[in-house]
């Protein structure tokens, strides 16, 4: 791992940065545009950024010369200080050069990206009113004309119109597969509810005699991996069964007491919706849960649950609700047979294809029809079908910009600024970080450290969050990437080790934001998650495997709205990533230079707070853009090293000893060790260490199969400190981080538990083989080969 991060501190002077660096080391062409790079910033501004070729392929990471080729290196003797030219700030402060010894990117892009003129045809949008509708699906009037007046949804999607006649005339397993945000959840949940009112009315929408209430029978069951997603299932379910008041659904997820969950279902309930631990635990538990008349058993988002460990729950559930007979009539004896499904359906969704959700398959399905958005047929074609399906939305535009480590906040700061500088182009932003503890770091250093004097009044609704007890410590106004035209950004923080009052109230609240809002989390809201209203995704820290990239930009562009979603990567070995990604439309290349550009035409508002002697502007750096990304990371920086806290001593770690893979620690790190523990330290700052540390330990997380282009040890810790506003990398990385053996996380037998990314690791292969349990053997059978021919199909993508 390259570490020579404490060589690059250069002091600043209080002019413009003079180009007298003399670079030592590396290949000429990278000491050339070093040079090139602290000329510029010595001449100002340019007024247009470098170009490159976009049309150009990205080159494969190269293997065979370690890192030279990466980095300038500055060679050091012992522990001699650089011989760089030193400028000392009127603060006194150190920092070092954002825009001098960068790796350059290996993809040589000569022009800047050009947007798209024609935005493509959404691919999950509802198909045209006047070719499709819902009746002609099948649905009863009724339920069309509720969904057409009340819900807004005239004509259904292609995932709806292949699943609702089957789930509705046929009684065979399904497979669904779709895009993300095509409509999934109501093409399941359309035919349930529509058959199960048909126990009650006739087809020209007349009462029969027969009564179905609450009491009649539980004739669903819906799992889905988290509790965030059954009651998104709920409140979508909700919204239909009001054409049908007298049907009633709930959920049990946790989270509340067992007592008040059994109260509900002793109530009655016709539709269950539950994550599988807790449903296994009421099989066990609670006896008025009867299972005789359940007929559909839909497992929703089902890899997610496979990778969360609840492989054993679903088998026991499948088992128990198979080994129940299942009653004909129910109790108040109404004949379900004929009306309902005549054997138990079990529906299967994903929109990405994993190995495990073959394994999902051999559990709970038999005989599976796979309906795809493109077709209903399995055996038909089911390479095109399953590939299509595999994609990101169409009109989903994806730019990736490589970025220098060491740029890399000051680029994410810049991009949500410009993001921001127009009202009403993006009214909601999620950013996806790697880990949980770099999620809280990056909310504590973006969220103003005080309330801003807001020029416009605030809404309603935004004061209205403000006061939620739950959501104090998750949701606070932005600094920095506010405008004229957006003086309130509300910045929000979820991932899974917030309690869970506080990751409904902070998911609720980012929802029903009516200011612009931005969204920080881990891949907890990868999957499933349907927010209105999201116009941009960032992965700032790459997904750990290709499907979860999926899922992550599927959070934007849904049932055909636009949407964009920008991916950084590191210059080097990264590049290549993008050229295992599904894409429907190539992914542009967008370059940094022209995204710091835009994003610090104008001053940053840098709040001033009691920790901070900002970064002083002369008349100079207020000119330009290079000069401004300076004095940003220089305030942020500076943030992180005042007003010190006392840190408690467990919080600490001394730094490792000498390690014989990662080279010398720096000397100042040596210095630090025999400091004692108790020594005073910005909580900020214990936060970016913290956050520092779990972000390397996460990065070694990649699946094996993509870690060619997440190579931890091309990682420079120098310069990805800066990344976490820190002047050096701290210790209690860990020696043994690149060398940790990794399962992919789409292998089976991995526990549950771990949803808030690959952070730390620590996933665990426990698989013991067994055969499918309590799954009739020969129908698993037929199932593992049908399967198989779909996984086949994906196999670019499958892992392990
Ligand atoms: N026929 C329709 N017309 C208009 N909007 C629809 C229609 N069907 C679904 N939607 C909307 O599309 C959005 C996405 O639906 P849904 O969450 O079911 O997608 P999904 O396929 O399950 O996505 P993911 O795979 O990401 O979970 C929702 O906001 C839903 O209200």
């Amino acid at each position: 791992m390259a570490d020579d991060g404490m060589l690059l501190n250069f002091e600043l002077g209080d002019g413009p940065l003079t180009s007298q660096v003399k670079f030592k080391g590396g290949r000429w062409r990278d000491r050339v545009k070093a040079q090139r790079s602290a000329k510029q910033q010595h001449n100002g501004p340019s007024s247009t950024p470098p170009t490159r070729d976009p049309t150009r392929p990205a080159k494969r990471p190269r293997t065979d010369d370690g890192d030279s080729h990466r980095y300038t290196k500055i060679p050091r003797t012992g522990d001699e200080a650089p011989k760089a030219p030193s400028h000392a700030m009127k603060t006194g402060q150190i920092s070092s050069s954002l825009f001098t010894s960068n790796p350059t990117a290996v993809t040589d892009f000569d022009q800047p990206t050009v947007e798209e003129a024609e935005p493509a045809k959404p691919s999950n949008a509802p198909l045209s009113e006047e070719a499709e509708n819902f009746q002609a699906l099948g649905l009863s009037r009724r339920v069309a004309q509720h969904l057409a007046t009340k819900l807004e949804m005239k004509a259904p999607t292609a995932i709806q119109k292949n699943t609702v006649p089957q789930l509705i005339k046929e009684d065979s397993d399904a497979f669904l597969q779709a895009e993300t945000g095509s409509g999934k959840t109501l093409a399941y949940l359309l035919p349930i509810v529509h058959r199960i009112m048909a126990l009650s009315l006739n087809e020209d929408g007349t009462p029969k005699d027969t009564k179905v209430h609450r009491n009649s029978g539980l004739f669903a069951i819906i799992l889905a991996p988290t509790r965030e997603l059954c009651k998104q299932i709920a409140v979508v379910l909700e919204k239909v069964l009001r054409c049908a008041p007298w049907l009633v659904c709930t959920t049990v997820i946790g989270g509340e007491s067992k007592k008040s969950e059994k109260a509900r279902i002793r109530k009655g309930v016709n539709i269950l919706i539950a994550t599988p631990g807790r449903l296994a635990d009421h099989l066990d538990n609670t006896k008025v849960l009867n299972v005789g008349t359940v007929r559909w058993l839909v497992l929703d988002e089902g890899d997610r649950m496979m990778e969360m460990g609840f492989e054993d729950d679903i088998r026991t559930i499948v088992g128990k609700i198979r080994a129940d007979k299942l009653l004909k009539e129910n109790p108040d004896g109404v004949v379900l047979d004929g009306v309902l499904p005549s054997r138990r359906v079990t529906v299967l969704c994903s929109a990405t294809m994993k190995m495990n959700v073959q394994k999902l398959g051999e559990i709970s399905l038999e005989d599976a029809i796979h309906i795809t958005a493109s077709k209903s047929e399995m055996d038909k074609d089911a390479e095109g079908s399953t590939e299509a399906a595999f994609a990101a939305p169409s009109q989903l535009k994806q730019a990736c910009i490589v970025v220098p480590a060491k740029l890399r906040l000051v680029t994410l700061i810049a991009l949500l600024k410009s993001t921001f500088a127009r009202k009403g182009s993006v009214m909601k932003a999620i950013i996806f970080i790697s880990c949980a503890d770099s999620v809280d770091f990056h909310y504590e250093l973006l969220k103003d450290t005080k309330t801003p004097e807001r020029p416009e009044k605030p809404t309603e609704e935004s004061t209205k969050q403000q006061r939620n007890p739950h959501t104090d410590t998750t949701v606070a106004p932005a600094a920095y990437v506010t405008s004229p035209a957006n003086p309130t950004v509300i910045l929000h923080k979820l991932h899974g080790s917030l309690a869970q009052p506080v990751r409904s109230a902070t998911l609720n609240a980012f929802s029903t934001c009516k200011d612009p809002a931005v969204l920080i989390t881990t891949d907890i809201s990868s999957r499933g998650l349907d927010v209105p209203a999201v116009d941009l995704v960032i992965e700032y820290d790459p997904a750990f495997a290709v499907p979860d990239h999926v899922h992550r930009i599927g959070r934007t562009a849904r049932a055909g709205r636009p949407g964009k979603a920008v991916l950084f990567l590191l210059p080097g070995c990264e590049e290549g990533y993008t050229t295992i990604l599904p894409a429907a439309t190539p992914i542009a290349p967008q370059l940094y230079e022209s995204t710091l550009q835009k994003g610090l035409a104008s001053t940053v508002n840098l709040p001033t707070t009691t920790t901070s002697t900002a970064a002083p502007e002369t008349t100079e750096t207020k000119q330009t853009w290079t000069s401004r990304a300076e004095a940003l990371q220089l305030h942020l920086e500076q943030r992180l090293l005042a007003t010190p806290g006392f840190v408690p001593e467990d919080m600490e770690e001394a730094p490792k000893p000498k390690d014989k893979n990662k080279g010398k620690w720096s000397k100042q790190q040596q210095q630090s060790k025999g400091k004692p523990k108790t020594e005073p330290v910005n909580p900020l700052l214990n936060a970016g260490r913290q956050a520092f540390r779990s972000h390397i330990r996460a990065y070694a997380t990649h699946v094996r199969e993509e870690r060619v282009y997440f190579d931890i040890t091309q990682l420079h810790l120098g310069h990805m400190a800066k990344a976490f506003a820190l002047r050096e990398p701290p210790g209690g990385i860990g020696g043994g981080v690149a060398r940790r053996a990794h399962k992919p996380s789409g292998s089976a037998g991995e526990k549950k538990g771990k949803t808030s990314g690959g952070g730390g690791g620590g996933k665990r292969d426990d698989d013991d083989g067994d055969g499918v349990g309590q799954v009739d053997e020969e129908a698993a059978k037929r199932m593992r080969m049908k399967m198989k021919m779909m996984m086949n199909a994906a196999s670019e993508f499958n892992i392990g």
